[in-house]
């Protein structure tokens, strides 16, 4: 069964397990930090030399961390090249990190041995920067992984200019400002264009206010030994590893994948309709609605491809209790997924029959919408052991499944690795980002704009993408990264084609 292993580019550390990973590369492999800073600013430079007019003016502010360090370098580079540098120190240069004042010294001898390099300029503090000097772009770095409370002083004031500039800014690791693990701005954060992220993905990129304010992301390999990451738990959702490894290709129509959809009850036929649609679409063998027999009529119509299962008596609307053995003996009738959920609605007697399933069942689920709902009632659940579970939440039956509310996307990513590690269950955590949790405690982001699918109808087109690459043998990891990155493509070329169209669910079928 085909995982999901992300390549060591996508990994996604905290603050402390990036300083962690940067200690033991220096103490156990000798690998000097002087020499990571170098290779942080130069793979920086390189990126940047592309995308700045030549021999323009860039100002540099400067915190006295290392962080400034990497800035300092991407200035000697750029300075040897015919840019003009003005380096703006926020704390002044006397308490400089040691490898920050060993960068500061190298700038200022490079330029004292060339005269026909760039100008250099520095400048000893906030108050002595001309707030009318003209510029063309600039290098934050103020603060990274070591930011530690609210943004003091005159960090502040540098923030509050460079975000009033039209500058394109470009930061060093992480915008001053925020939070490397949360995500969240600690008073004020700088807005960048864009990222350059060292070593690891900064998990505040990805979080809250972290794609806001970040910009694009751009990954730059340090020398880290790769095993020394093993200790991250979160990576990025990416086509470069999900899609590496194809699909089996199929001999019979039920080798291609079976789906049964448990969903719909009276006045919600199109969430089960939708999530079979969606399913469909991916080609897999069959799709199998499992439906109160009383709204059969409206599919015969409706599906023409879709096997109907009709349940209980023809004046049945709704799952009742009584269905349950029937749905069981049902579904169990070939080797397939079951997705259960969409438009179940939330009648007393259906939650009895969703909890009756969910306990006996031995087969692999995936629950969306009332299905969770119908979960979340029970004060304790547990999924049976020989079979795999995937849960779908928006953010409200996430805090359902929890029995608490969330307080934002740092508290969503602790509270998904924890749930499925817990339950044992794979957790697709809807929102921006949607996180992925699987019971071995990793959890996958994404990174683009998921916000265009939080209207009505979308869940249960990606619930019935997620059945149905689910149903040709990917793990469940896998076939929820696959039905995420389907959306990502198709919302694209949807957006390509015209940039403010609004998406609708059946775009996606
Ligand atoms: N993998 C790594 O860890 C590497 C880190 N490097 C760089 O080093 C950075 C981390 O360097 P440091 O640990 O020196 O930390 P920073 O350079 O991020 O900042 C630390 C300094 O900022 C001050 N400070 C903290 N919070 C503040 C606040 N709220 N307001 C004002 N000042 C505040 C502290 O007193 C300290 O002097 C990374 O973000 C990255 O840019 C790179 O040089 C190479 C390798
Ligand atoms: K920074």
């Amino acid at each position: 069964m085909s995982s999901l292993i992300a390549p060591h580019s996508f990994y996604i550390s905290t603050s402390q397990e990036s300083q962690d990973i940067d200690a033991r590369t220096i103490q156990e492999f000798g690998i000097e930090s002087f020499t990571l800073m170098e290779v942080a600013g130069y793979s920086a430079f390189r990126d940047l030399i592309q995308r700045l007019q030549p021999k323009s003016h860039g100002l540099f502010f400067c915190g006295k961390g290392n962080n400034a360090g990497d800035a300092l370098v991407v200035a000697r580079y750029l300075l040897q090249h015919g840019f003009d540098i003005t380096a703006v120190f926020i704390s002044g240069t006397d308490d400089l990190s040691e490898d920050t004042r060993k960068n500061f010294q190298l700038l200022k001898r490079i330029k004292e041995a060339n005269s026909s390099i760039g100008s250099l300029t520095i400048i000893s503090s906030w108050n002595e920067f001309d707030l009318h000097t003209e510029a063309d772009f600039v290098i934050d770095g103020m603060l990274g992984t070591g930011l530690d409370s609210e943004v003091r002083g005159d960090y502040n004031k540098a923030i509050t200019w460079s975000n009033k500039e039209e500058l394109p800014v470009y930061a060093m690791d992480i915008p001053t400002g925020l939070h490397g693990d949360t995500g969240k701005v600690m008073g004020n954060a700088i807005s960048a264009d864009l990222t350059y992220s060292f070593g690891t993905l900064k998990q505040g990129l990805y979080l809250n206010d972290g794609p806001g304010k970040a910009g694009e992301v751009i990954y730059c390999e340090l020398p880290f030994p790769n095993h020394l990451k093993d200790i991250c738990s979160a990576y990025l959702l990416d086509d470069q590893y999900v899609l590496a490894e194809p699909d089996r290709s199929p001999r019979h129509k039920y080798e291609a994948g079976v789906l049964y959809v448990v969903a719909g009850s009276e006045g919600l036929t199109g969430a089960a309709m939708l999530a079979a649609q969606s399913a469909w679409a991916e080609g897999i063998g069959a799709v199998i609605l499992v439906c109160p027999h009383g709204n059969l009529p409206i599919y015969e119509k409706a599906l023409p491809q879709i096997i109907k299962k009709p349940i209980g008596e023809r004046d049945d609307y709704f799952f009742k209790e009584e269905h349950t053995e029937e749905v069981i003996a049902t579904i169990s009738e070939k080797k397939g997924k079951v997705l259960i959920g969409p438009g179940l609605g939330r009648n007393d007697s259906t939650i009895g029959f969703v909890q009756q399933l969910l306990e006996t069942n031995e087969g692999d689920m995936l629950l969306d919408a009332d299905g969770l709902w119908c979960l979340a009632q029970l004060k304790e659940w547990n999924k049976p052991k020989a079979s795999t579970w995937i849960l779908t939440p928006h953010p409200g039956e996430l805090s359902n499944l929890l029995g608490r509310s969330i307080e934002d996307d740092h508290d969503r990513l602790e509270s998904v690795k924890t749930l499925s590690t817990e339950k044992n269950v794979n957790i697709l955590s809807k929102g921006y980002p949607v996180i992925l949790g699987t019971p071995e405690a990793k959890a996958y982001l994404t990174s683009y704009d998921t916000r265009k699918f939080s209207r009505a109808g979308f869940g249960d087109v990606l619930a019935g993408k997620i059945g149905a690459f689910w149903s040709r043998d990917n793990s469940a990891a896998k076939s929820s990264a696959l039905a995420l990155l389907k959306g990502k493509h198709i919302l694209e070329n949807l957006l390509k084609a015209d940039s403010s169209r609004i998406v609708e669910p059946k775009d996606f079928i």
